[in-house]
């Protein structure tokens, strides 16, 4: 008998997210089906997002072997039926304060830095880069955690070393980097782009780095259709263009400069979002959602 969601205790509540503590040692991380998109959490929700991106995680943790803090596995007897395959058991971590991200290419808020003054965190990149440039070799472009709400503010590794210590902070560069280029071999045998990703670290209390959070997922990464990739324009997101398209075009009678949240989605902008989804995880994974724990929403 699985216990209910209701006999944990919550403790943090993200945008698309939700952190449990079930003892004193362990934590249930829940990925909702909620999707944000021009900084609005949206009305309407992708059916088997959050199970998908929690495959997603549980694939790249596997394939990858970096130690993480995962503490049993997608159908563990400690995960409520309710979240059962969009939610993970964890070891509960003294969590770094460093969003580490790394960059394989130029866009977002790395893009604006360059255009400013040829960096990114402090790391000169070449004249002449455009937007979706390639950055070869990728580069760790740390930022503070923001307020909920709020935009990471980029920093440069002398920051993070000066904020938790040259030796960590080092080995924070070592693992994002490392970990980032192996997932993004990985996507790119499959024809998708992993353009660049965030990780999160902890520590146990005996010390030892953990790999936490999320991992390489289209929630904390942007992903891309290497078919479609063109330098020199805002690349199409593999997960969320069909959401951006419909937003930005003429039936949806929303702008982004409305100042308005946007409004529902049409059933078929929702459903072929979900298909996405599936579609990046079975081309990347080489697995079949359906054997994926849960039941289907
Ligand atoms: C931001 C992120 C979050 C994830 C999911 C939902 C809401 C927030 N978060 C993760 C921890 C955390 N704390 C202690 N041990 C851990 N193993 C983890 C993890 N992962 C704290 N915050």
């Amino acid at each position: 008998m699985r216990p209910e969601l209701s006999e944990y205790t919550p403790i943090y509540s993200g945008k698309v997210r939700e952190l449990y503590a079930v003892d004193d040692e362990h934590l249930l991380l829940v990925a909702s089906d909620r999707i944000s998109a021009y900084d609005y959490i949206l009305d309407s929700q992708i059916p088997d997002k959050g199970r998908v991106l929690t495959a997603m995680s549980v694939f790249f943790f596997d394939a990858l072997g970096v130690p993480n803090h995962l503490a049993g596995p997608a159908d563990d007897p400690r995960i409520p039926e309710s979240v059962l395959g969009r939610a993970l058991i964890t070891r509960r971590l003294d969590m770094v304060q460093v969003e580490c991200v790394a960059r394989g290419y130029l866009t977002g808020s790395g893009l604006k830095e360059y255009r400013a003054n040829g960096e990114v965190c402090g790391v000169p990149l070449p004249a002449g880069l455009v937007d979706g440039s390639r950055i070869d070799p990728p580069i760790f472009t740390p930022a503070t955690k923001a307020a909920v709400g709020d935009h990471d503010e980029n920093v440069s590794f002398e920051r993070v070393a000066a904020d938790v210590g040259i030796d960590l902070a080092t080995r924070l560069r070592e693992l994002t980097l490392d970990v980032y280029s192996r997932g993004a071999d990985i996507a790119r045998d499959r024809g998708i782009l992993l353009a660049d990703t965030k990780f999160e670290f902890g520590r146990t209390p005996g010390g030892e780095l953990l790999l936490a959070d999320e991992v390489l997922t289209p929630d904390s990464s942007r992903y891309w259709d290497a078919a479609l990739y063109q330098p020199g324009r805002a690349q199409p997101s593999f997960d969320k263009q069909i959401v951006r398209d419909w937003l930005t075009g003429p039936d949806s009678g929303w702008s982004t400069d409305s100042g308005t949240p946007p409004p529902p989605l049409p059933d078929d902008v929702v459903a072929r979002t979900r298909t996405r989804y599936i579609e990046a995880y079975e081309r990347i994974s080489g697995l079949s959602f359906a054997d994926w724990p849960g039941a289907a929403a």
